[in-house]
């Protein structure tokens, strides 16, 4: 056959040829005046996708590290990403050069969750408002405050009741786990608690967890690479599935809320919202940000974002305890003698540093959000001498930050010394990242100036600079960790169910965009 008889196969060739072209284009070659990063060589088309663990791409990026340095690059199909590995490079990019580093990168599945609104998925004005409205929002309703911890106290009583139930049988702690770290989200956004038998709220937190989980799985990684498998693929139904009944659901509580609203009185982030946006009608101003669409993905933010992470961390945190008998004892010695039964406060944390300790060798170890969100650079920008474009997607690989064999001791063992000096006391250190470059990297001012936050922290007044994009939940988080984490084992002894022995409990993640830990049951022995 002819070759003008088969005009369609032209035409693949043609296309094929081009995109051959655009990929090796895209390549160190092109800009030889520009050192590019290194990084392993791929295939048309594919790029390195024969090479990465879809499922586990952190593990293969510390691996690929391991040859290529520091900052690297990875096609991920025909999409170049930007690795950032390691303590010194991650605070270098987030926070040296945190404007240019601090965009986010938008994928398909990214624009299914949210379409570009709310916080973490959108960009430029509109993250930025957002971004600030909840932080002061967060604030005013009690992150860093005695509000909050009252909460959060009171949410403790309702979960110690949930695990007393058990008798010391095994059971599942993610449930319960979530549902608690979920209502002190909740209670902030929504100006209450839900009950955690309300069929509603079970199944919003259920969908929530589940989309964090698809996040992070193969399918969604090869939609994010060819969208237009989407139309065919399970995972990426189940997901807008679940968008879609989340923001029905969300909305119907905003109506409840906007029926009872009171300017005179906010109860909550989303009145506030509300009044805003009311405030803003009534001023004719037409290209207000305050808008239903933008409400609906803060709230929803906020709901996912503070609910799987706090209760995964606490999972982990228990699981290392069960697993480490001695290392739990000592937290209860030390809790007891500090506080002789009494309940916990934010401020008992310094007495508590080996209780400090363990919390925070727990979010070093378990490492729960391994690649950060995917960032973006705004600009062109040199990093440790490698041009590297505006617009390149950017993996900071806070695993590799977290397991830096260069700042850690024992970077794979549970080791609570991280965080203990030779007198007992307890110990900050730079590379501690799991809430991405925040508030314990040094921090190096921005022009940014939003990054400056006044913050709290057990009645101290700190003025810190974030990394542009850093977890906006991070000081809530901290002190739901130490308030659900001490009350709990105040109240229990954690073991392995009857038959398990502590070396068989299975410390490998789970599959997940967050690493959970996989299935497991545990005793929780009431010693009060
Ligand atoms: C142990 C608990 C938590 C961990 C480990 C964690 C970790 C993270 C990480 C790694 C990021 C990505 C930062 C980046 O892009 O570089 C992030 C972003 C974010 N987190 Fe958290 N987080 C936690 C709890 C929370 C809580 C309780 C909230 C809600 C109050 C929250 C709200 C957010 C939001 C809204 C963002 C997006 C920030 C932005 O794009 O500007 N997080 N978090």
């Amino acid at each position: 056959m002819s070759v003008i008889e088969a005009p369609g196969s032209v035409l693949i060739l043609t296309v094929l040829l081009l995109l051959v072209l655009y990929f090796l284009s895209s390549r160190q070659g092109f800009h030889e005046h520009k050192k590019e990063p290194p990084g392993p060589r791929g295939l048309p088309l594919l790029g390195n996708l024969l090479q990465l663990d879809l499922h586990r791409p952190h593990n293969t990026l510390c691996e690929l590290s391991k040859k290529y340095g520091s900052v690297f690059t990875v096609y991920f199909g025909p999409s170049k990403v930007l690795v950032l590995a390691g303590y010194k490079t991650v605070k270098q990019a987030l926070v040296n050069h945190a404007d240019e580093f601090g965009g986010r990168y938008i994928s398909p599945a990214s624009v299914d969750l949210s379409q570009q609104h709310g916080i973490l998925f959108s960009n430029g004005e509109n993250w930025k408002e957002m971004r600030r409205f909840a932080l002061s929002n967060l604030r005013d309703f009690g992150m860093g405050k005695k509000t909050a911890e009252e909460k959060i106290l009171e949410e403790c009583h309702y979960l110690i009741e949930v695990f007393e139930k058990h008798k010391g049988q095994p059971f599942d702690t993610t449930r319960p786990m979530n549902h608690a770290a979920s209502n002190i989200i909740s209670s902030i956004v929504y100006g209450s608690r839900f009950e955690y038998s309300d069929p509603q709220f079970k199944a919003m937190v259920a969908r929530a967890n589940e989309n964090i989980r698809i996040f992070g799985t193969a399918p969604i990684q090869l939609y994010n690479i060819f969208p237009w498998l989407g139309k065919w693929m399970k995972t990426v139904k189940l997901l807008r599935k679940n968008v879609l009944l989340q923001v029905n659901v969300v909305r119907d509580l905003i109506h409840q809320l906007k029926t009872t609203l009171n300017p005179q009185m906010c109860r909550c982030l989303i009145d506030s919202f509300l009044i805003r946006k009311q405030n803003d009608e009534d001023s004719c101003v037409t290209d207000s940000l305050y808008h239903e669409k933008n409400l609906i993905q803060v709230v929803g933010n906020l709901f996912a974002a503070g609910t799987d992470t706090t209760a995964t961390t606490l999972r982990w945190a228990l699981l290392f305890m069960a697993k480490y008998p001695q290392i739990q004892a000592q937290v209860q010695e030390e809790l007891s003698r500090e506080l002789g039964g009494r309940q916990v406060r934010v401020e008992d944390r310094k007495k508590l540093p080996y209780t400090d300790a363990i919390i925070h060798e727990t979010q070093r170890l378990a490492s729960i959000v391994p690649v950060s969100l995917p960032h973006i650079t705004t600009q062109d920008v040199i990093l440790q001498g490698f041009f590297i474009r505006k617009g390149t997607t950017v993996y900071p690989l806070l695993t590799s930050v977290l397991h830096d064999e260069s700042e850690w001791e024992t970077p794979n063992t549970f080791n609570p010394a991280h965080f203990i000096d030779m007198h007992g006391k307890f110990v900050k250190r730079d590379a501690f990242m799991p809430f991405s470059a925040g508030m314990y990297g040094t921090f190096i001012s921005s022009t940014f100036q939003m990054n400056w936050i006044n913050t709290n922290i057990n009645g101290l007044h700190f003025k810190i600079v974030q990394g542009r994009r850093a977890c906006l939940g991070e000081s809530l988080a901290r002190m739901e960790l130490f308030l659900f984490f001490t009350s709990l084992l105040q109240r229990f002894r954690f073991t392995p169910p009857p038959g398990v022995t502590e070396e068989e409990l299975d410390l490998t993640p789970a599959v997940g965009f967050t690493l959970n830990p996989s299935p497991h049951q545990l005793c929780a022995i009431s010693h009060v």
